[in-house]
């Protein structure tokens, strides 16, 4: 039987040790850690998800705001509360959730948010950062999985991986986290020809592509190591409602291990906020005077 990666096994270990980080923070410092999570509109999920962010803050000790807006906030309203939130030296993290309405430019304000509080890593610095290898915060998603994947395949140099999908905040950060490990990694997305065949030939499959099951078990060579990202939102045919991955997890008893969903990568994202919260605090602390909003307006 292929191994069961446990998320919440290895968050909970995770956060273990991030509340002895957070309390030394805040001893030395005076104050907690902050995360602001920014919620816009009624998305059930977002709301959810949101929440379950504030309660883990509490758990390690960091601090946390959170500020909600109707769906019919304009952006002009949105850029304000972040340039705020920039010069507020109580925040050291920020978070919008995504996805926005439709009358609000994700990208900008995306842009709008002081890359050290960056704490999703989806700022075009940190974003570029990542892309040369040169530092800065690394989106929550892809840090979990090369966490889950390095706990159970500590050397990744030469591995073959292939990515399903292509977006900003998964399949992209982390081809490029895998491709510094040195993997071999194939990026797909819609259109790529014959996706099973090169699900075939890989050590490493990390399926981002929101398709409930989309990955079978004659896709996955014996033996290879399986992240499933998916999030998928199904009915059973007892009225309940569940969450599913992207593999056919009933199907891949011959990879050698695999991420369940839940209990898998979506612990760790969060995990890995937490994380980030205290990665930025240090980093505000150790160069408050480089920074432009607080010499310029607190
Ligand atoms: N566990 C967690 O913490 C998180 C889970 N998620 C989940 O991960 C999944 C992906 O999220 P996200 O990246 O934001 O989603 P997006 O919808 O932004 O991207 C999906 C990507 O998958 C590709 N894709 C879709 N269908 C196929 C297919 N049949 N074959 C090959 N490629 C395909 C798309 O291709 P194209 O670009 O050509 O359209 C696109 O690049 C979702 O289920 C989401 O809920 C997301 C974030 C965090
Ligand atoms: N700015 C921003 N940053 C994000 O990181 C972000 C976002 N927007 N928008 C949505 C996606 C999705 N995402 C998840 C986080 C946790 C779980 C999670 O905790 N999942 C649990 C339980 C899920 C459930 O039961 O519904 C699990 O998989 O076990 C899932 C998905 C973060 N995202
Ligand atoms: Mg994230």
């Amino acid at each position: 039987m292929a191994r069961l990666i446990s998320g919440t096994a290895t968050a909970e270990r995770l956060m273990a040790g991030l509340a002895t980080d957070v309390a030394d923070f805040s001893r030395a410092h005076g104050m907690a850690p902050t995360l602001a999570a920014v919620l816009v509109g009624d998305d059930p999920a977002s709301r959810i998800y949101v929440r379950r962010k504030i309660e883990q803050c509490r758990k390690v000790g960091l601090g946390s705001i959170e500020h909600r807006h109707g769906a019919d906030c304009s952006e002009a309203e949105l850029l304000a509360l972040i340039d705020r939130l920039n010069r507020d030296p109580k925040v050291h993290g920020i978070l919008v959730q995504l996805p926005l309405p439709p009358q609000i430019d994700s990208a900008k304000v995306l842009d709008a948010i002081d890359p050290m509080k960056d704490v999703d890593g989806f700022h075009p610095v940190n974003v570029g950062r990542l892309s040369t290898g040169t530092g800065g915060l690394i989106p929550c998603t892809p840090m979990g999985c090369m966490m889950l994947l390095q706990s159970e395949l500590p050397e990744l140099r030469g591995k073959s991986a292939v990515v399903i999908g292509k977006s900003n905040i998964v399949g992209k950060p982390v081809a490029l986290l895998l491709l510094e490990q040195g993997c071999t990694v194939t990026v797909c997305n819609r259109h790529t020809v014959n996706l099973p065949d090169l699900c075939r030939q890989a050590d490493i499959i990390v399926a981002a592509a929101g398709r409930a099951g989309l990955v079978r078990g004659d896709w996955v060579k014996p033996g290879a190591v399986i992240i499933d990202v998916g999030i998928n939102r199904i009915v059973g045919p007892d009225g309940k409602g569940g969450i599913v991955g992207d593999v056919t997890a009933e199907e891949i008893g011959h990879a050698a291990a695999f991420t369940p969903v839940p209990g898998g990568v979506g612990p760790m994202t969060i995990a890995c906020l937490l994380l980030n919260t205290l990665q930025a605090a240090r980093a505000l602390r150790a160069a408050p005077d480089i920074r432009i909003s607080d010499a310029a307006y607190s």
